[in-house]
Formats: C-alpha cells, structure tokens, sequence
C-alpha cells in the first residue's frame, strides 16, 4: 500500500489498519491522522514520535503499561494482540523451557517493582538471549533513563509494525 492510499483512506479505515501499532493505545494514530497528507512512511513514524515525547512522564508510562510482559500470562493464555504474539514467537518465546519462563517471570516482576511500569524491548530485533541480558542490564538504570530507554523500544516496535502494514499491502485486508 503507497503512501497515496493510505492519505486516501476514511478515518475509519486508516484506524482499522494502523490502530495497534502502539500496543493498545489507538489515541495515537487517531491523534496524528490530522497531520495527513503524509509524505511518507518517515512522516508518519515522526508524527507518532513527536505525540509520545510530547506527553507528561506519567503518560509514557501508561503507554509502557499497555505492553504485556515478555513470556508473560497473556502469552501463556493466548490473550496477546496479533502483532504481540508473532514478534513473541520471532524472539524465541513461545518455546521456553519452564526454567525460563519462572526466569522471565521474576525478571519482569523485579524490573516492575523497582521502576513501575514493565520491562519493553523490540523483541523482533533481539534474541531471547538478548532480551534477558538488557533485561539484567537496565535493571541498573535510574527511572528517568529507563522510562526513555523503554520510549525508544516502543518507537522501534512502531517503526516495524507501520513497515510491516505498508509494505504488506494491508489495505486488502479491508
Ligand atoms: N514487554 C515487551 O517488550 N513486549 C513486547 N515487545 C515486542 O516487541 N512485542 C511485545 O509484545
């Protein structure tokens, strides 16, 4: 889908297609639909930037809290949005041992406890292995380092989702 189309869709339509490419938080691409026309997938992806840096700390964090844990219970209960399930299962979680899964589940608990929202990284641009060393590794940061940090991997997340919608031709999902 070029960019034309996705300037000539109802407001609707744009929604139904872009609506999760922030996990749970359609406000954001139906905030920035009034930037278009857009020139391109980059105009898009820096609308979107430029809503999330424009909010209050507390609003990034509720942006990091509609992320479901890693290995998390919605993985294990089958409750994660589509997007989430398949970049889950392109990091290797959806075939953990038991050890591992008790391992993430602590990890996302700790992390949680000490900085109030949970752990998030673009999970299709690392390993599980990956993920639990910068897992450990940001553990270290203060909150305010962390929460950007965290911003960024939702951004890297977005990116991905919007290349992956376009690029796929979804408009013929409609
Ligand atoms: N807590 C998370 O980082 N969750 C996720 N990262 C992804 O890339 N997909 C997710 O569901």
């Amino acid at each position: 889908m070029d960019i034309n189309a996705v300037n000539a869709l109802s407001y609707e339509d744009f929604l139904e297609i872009f609506g999760n490419v922030i996990e749970k938080c359609p406000i954001i691409p139906a905030a920035i639909w009034i930037h278009r026309p857009f020139t391109g997938l980059a105009d898009i992806e820096a609308h979107i930037s430029d809503f999330i840096d424009s909010l209050p700390e507390s609003g990034k964090e509720g942006i990091l809290r509609c992320h479901p844990d890693l290995a998390g219970r919605e993985l294990q209960s089958g409750a994660l949005t589509q997007d989430s399930q398949e970049e889950q299962r392109a990091a290797g979680f959806t075939d953990l041992q038991p050890a591992e899964v008790s391992r993430m589940r602590s990890l996302n608990s700790e992390y949680k406890e000490r900085f109030g929202f949970p752990f998030v990284i673009c999970a299709r641009l690392n390993t599980r292995q990956d993920i639990m060393r910068e897992l450990l590794q940001r553990l270290g940061n203060d909150r305010a380092a962390e929460r950007a940090r965290a911003i960024g991997e939702v951004k890297k997340i977005c990116a991905l989702r919007l290349r992956n919608l376009v690029l796929s031709d979804s408009a013929n999902k409609l």
